[in-house]
């Protein structure tokens, strides 16, 4: 068991050096995607399942509270956050429907969805980028993978950031930091002296 406890911190630690070599461009780009939204009045959504679900709130944390530096709130929401909503929509339509439903109430041309699915299959996370799509809404999509579905969703202006991974842990372990990175670009660009 010890030696399978120190491969698993040994994959995880040659992942994360493997997508900082392929993933750091994208990972700029999303972060000037999200500046921008922020800057033109915009706030970003997110949504995920499980473990994601898990980052996607946690990202929204981030902003809406502060990450390293003090700084204002920052609007965010995360549409895995409400379980009411959450338990309405797919016991009276479906699953499938959960993000996508609130999007299309919520959503404005502008606003950011961050979209995470290390499969980049999820049914749910799909429907939601079709009605940020039909929202005028830039993506930005955490994957893992081959990107799954989810890949042949994007358009020019939105950025995939696949991590090089099969493994659902090893890729969730990615994109915390890949979010965290992003936080960090959010907080350089707009707050340089860390003003509150
Ligand atoms: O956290 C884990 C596994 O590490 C699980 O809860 C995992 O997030 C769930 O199986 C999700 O349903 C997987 O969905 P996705 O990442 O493929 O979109
Ligand atoms: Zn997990």
């Amino acid at each position: 068991m010890l030696e399978q406890i120190k491969d698993n911190f040994t994959e995880s630690i040659q992942t994360q050096i493997a997508a900082s070599e392929m993933l750091a461009q994208s990972i700029e780009h999303a972060g000037m995607t999200i500046v921008q939204g922020l800057l033109g009045g915009n706030k970003i959504v997110t949504c995920g399942n499980g473990g994601s679900a898990g980052h996607a709130q946690h990202f929204c944390a981030q902003l809406l509270n502060k990450y390293e530096t003090e700084r204002p709130s920052l609007p965010a929401i995360s549409l895995n956050s409400d379980i009411a909503t959450l338990t309405s929509i797919a016991n009276d339509y479906q699953y499938d429907e959960v993000f996508s439903k609130q999007i299309r109430a919520l959503g404005n041309n502008g606003d950011v969805l961050i979209a995470i699915s290390t499969s980049g299959n999820s049914r749910n996370v799909i429907k939601a980028i079709e009605s940020a799509v039909s929202r005028d809404m830039p993506i930005i999509a955490l994957t893992g993978n081959d990107g799954g579905d989810i890949a042949g969703l994007l358009g020019e202006s939105d950025v995939e950031i696949r991590v090089p991974s099969h493994r659902t842990s090893r890729i969730q372990e990615v994109h915390l930091m890949v979010l965290h990175s992003l936080c960090e670009i959010i907080d350089t660009m707009l707050f340089p002296q860390g003003d509150c």
